[in-house]
């Protein structure tokens, strides 16, 4: 398996606050990595350190074998980078802008593709950046990432700011990167979007991962949502306390919510006593799974 991005024990410190704390990620050729992670979790960081942008206090990074930190104009020709929050010369139009990065990259602009892929996001080439609103000038970055056909995309947040329509092209634009063999590793904290189309995700919380995982394995783990209604009100305390591992997600009046992974039959027994009127079960989403994450 060849690998793409190749990250072990990295360490930043902002001064005395420890930001990331010994981050180890292997991502592979040709897929997509989810990065996901609530707010202040360390996503942004990885991603600088990624493309040297700051320096880590140790650990080592390699983006294609190389060391960004010896060799950091070559890694970012290979790379579309998406930063979380980009700065565009306000005085410019799009499109003067994305000439901008082409020449910057030492690359001709492709305007076939660009015009192709402002129409599917609704963005007007030809207005200065002034005048657009935040999802707007998020459009641009998002061209300027993907125009040249990179190699490897990292992008931070790329569907931030937009609505959902526009949030569906972006992912199908990943989607297609992928499709012509580029990797792409993106961060978000949007558990759905990574559900849909990563290949793998990483869950990163206070500056450590707290698990690495195949979309469809974790999915496919044998977890499930119960929803059980009574006539009688159902003794939650008893039950957790006769089954711990089970994960109580609400408790409404009648009716109680689990996430239960081998103990199914002996909740059913539990309730029964309770009179069950309605039983419904269901996959967990990924954010069901990770909420367990987030919150334990
Ligand atoms: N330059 C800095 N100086 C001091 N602390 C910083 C600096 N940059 C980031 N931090 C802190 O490091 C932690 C990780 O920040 P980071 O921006 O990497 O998180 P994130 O996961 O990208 O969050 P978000 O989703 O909010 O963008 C946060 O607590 C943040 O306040």
């Amino acid at each position: 398996m060849k690998i793409a991005i190749e990250v072990q024990k990295l360490h930043k410190h902002y001064e005395s606050f420890h930001a990331l704390k010994g981050i180890d990620l292997s991502v592979h050729h040709g897929e997509i990595f989810g990065f996901l992670g609530p707010n202040g979790a360390g996503k942004t960081t990885t991603i600088r350190c990624l493309l040297d942008l700051i320096r880590p206090s140790s650990g080592t990074v390699r983006i294609f074998d190389i060391d960004p930190q010896q060799n950091s104009v070559n890694v970012k020709k290979f790379i579309g980078y998406l930063p979380g929050e980009l700065n565009l010369d306000d005085r410019l139009t799009a499109r003067q802008s994305l000439s901008l990065f082409a020449a910057l990259r030492n690359h001709q602009a492709d305007w076939k593709w660009i015009e192709e892929h402002a129409n599917k996001l609704k963005l007007r080439l030809d207005t200065k950046i002034k005048n657009f609103s935040k999802g707007n000038k998020q459009k641009v970055g998002i061209i300027q990432a993907f125009m040249h056909q990179p190699r490897l995309l990292i992008l931070d947040e790329p569907t931030s700011g937009l609505d959902p329509l526009m949030q569906k092209q972006v992912l199908q634009m990943v989607t297609a990167a992928k499709n012509n063999g580029a990797t792409v590793f993106f961060s978000s904290h949007i558990l759905s979007e990574v559900e849909e189309v990563s290949d793998r995700v990483a869950i990163i919380r206070d500056g450590v991962i707290i698990d690495t995982a195949v979309v469809q394995n974790l999915i496919a783990k044998n977890v499930r949502c119960v929803t059980i209604t009574c006539e009688k009100q159902i003794d939650v305390d008893g039950l957790l306390n006769k089954l711990p591992h089970l994960k109580l997600l609400e408790n409404k009046q009648n009716t109680i919510v689990l996430q239960v992974e081998k103990e199914l039959a002996k909740v059913i027994d539990y309730c029964s006593p309770y009179t069950i009127k309605d039983f419904v079960t269901k996959e967990p989403s990924l954010e069901e799974i990770f909420l367990t994450y987030y919150t334990s």
